[in-house]
């Protein structure tokens, strides 16, 4: 039996999820066993394999999240290209059969390069009991930001601690908030256009948007918990009464929550042309590692063919809340009456398929990751009152175009 070895970063219902896909492949056939590990949250995992590639004991396959991606198409030589490693192993690999703005974000012109696995999208949940508690209807979440203001002064004057929190600050109020007003997040189509492309995340929209965050975590109604999902614990223990994130929020929302909860769009601001206008995904797809033997790759493309299946995508994407990433796995969902047994559950998918525009496909930034820690350093100056939204947002920007100069450079 050849072992494949499988790093990813879920945790929860999520890793519950994996492992049970892993046994159903193992138990499938007999000659190869997938061996899923859990390596850390997504930057840890990405670090962890930098360093493994280097020392020669790289796992097989590898889940990177998406601002990862530039990174991984021009790691020439530690990646080996999935269109390449089914084409090998002789396994069909449809990639017409991929949502567009799943394979538009993974593909360059010679193919998809990892596998589309966990894509996720920028939504909102929201407590019915704490929105009924401050008197508000429970079936009507906030549509704008606009809205959302006088909800959140509702919500403190009836006790609620913490009106307001979010996960991935960077991913949610910026990066897709911006796709959702079809602004760019950077020059070039967001980087898809080439490597001398420069952020522009510190444009008027981003600026008000900043500004209106650090007055709301001034007046006690946004509550800062932290750069990656440790919102989610606080919104799952029935402390926030919205929360904005990833879809995939709600396996352990879903199985974990003692409260009513609702699933709505994104808000957005009513008064910008063309908002709102598609959100962008997040979440993570596979990589295949280079150098592995022949025997290894036929093993990864038979799991990948095993993980393409409509039925196996379909039930990935309703108990999780990643999106469907083929269109087969949509319909099947929404044949089986899913949607309508459980309401919300569309939102992330019609926040996506919706027709994108060169500023809102998504971005391809080199460094991405390190420029994430930028941004999220910079907010965090924000949030303590340390630096004006702007000065912050300026320096992010200046920050990033370096770390993005500098991958230019390595990558010509
Ligand atoms: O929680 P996930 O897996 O949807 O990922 C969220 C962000 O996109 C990570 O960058």
């Amino acid at each position: 039996v050849t072992e494949i070895s499988w790093w990813h970063s879920m945790t929860g219902a999520l890793s519950e999820r994996v492992n049970t896909m892993a046994d159903e492949f193992n138990k499938s056939q007999s000659d190869y066993k997938v061996v899923p590990i859990y390596k850390g949250t997504y930057d840890e995992s990405m670090a962890a394999a930098i360093a493994a590639y280097r020392a020669g004991n790289a796992p097989d396959i590898l889940q990177i999240f998406e601002v990862g991606t530039a990174t991984m198409v021009y790691s020439k030589g530690a990646i080996k290209p999935v269109y390449e490693v089914m084409q090998q192993a002789g396994e069909k690999f449809d990639q017409n059969a991929y949502v567009p703005a799943v394979s538009g974000y993974y593909s360059t012109a010679k193919g998809m390069m990892s596998f589309p696995f966990n894509s996720s999208t920028t939504i909102m949940f929201y407590n019915k009991d704490l929105f009924a508690k401050a008197g508000l209807d429970p079936n009507k979440p906030p549509a704008t930001w606009q809205e959302f203001v006088g909800m959140a002064a509702k919500m403190k004057a009836s006790g609620v601690t913490c009106p307001y929190t979010t996960t991935w600050q960077s991913w949610v109020h910026l990066e897709s908030f911006a796709a959702w007003h079809n602004t760019e997040t950077a020059s070039k189509s967001n980087g898809f256009g080439g490597l001398d492309a420069r952020l522009k995340i510190n444009g008027p929209l981003q600026v008000r948007h900043i500004e209106n965050m650090s007055n709301w975590a001034k007046q006690g109604y946004f509550i800062y918990a932290g750069r990656k999902d440790e919102a989610n614990a606080k919104f799952n223990a029935g402390e926030c009464a919205i929360i904005t994130g990833s879809s995939s929020a709600y396996a352990d929302i879903r199985k974990n929550a003692k409260f009513k909860f609702g699933v709505a769009p994104l808000p957005y601001y009513s008064d910008v042309a063309g908002a709102p206008q598609n959100t962008i995904i997040g979440g993570a797809s596979l990589w295949v590692m280079g150098g592995k033997k022949a025997d290894e790759y036929k093993g990864v493309a038979k799991f990948f063919t095993y993980l393409s299946k409509p039925e196996v995508q379909a039930k990935w994407h309703q108990e999780t809340g990643y999106l469907p990433v083929t269109k087969a796995a949509y319909e099947i969902t929404q044949k089986s009456g899913f949607y309508e047994r459980n309401p919300g559950t569309d939102v992330a998918v019609k926040q996506m398929i919706v027709k994108t525009t060169d500023k809102s496909r998504g971005i391809r930034l080199g460094n991405y990751a390190q420029i994430r820690t930028v941004i999220d350093e910079e907010l965090e100056n924000v949030w303590t009152g340390k630096k004006t939204p702007k000065d912050a947002l300026d320096s992010a920007a200046k920050r990033g175009d370096e770390l993005l100069a500098r991958f230019e450079k390595a990558n010509k």
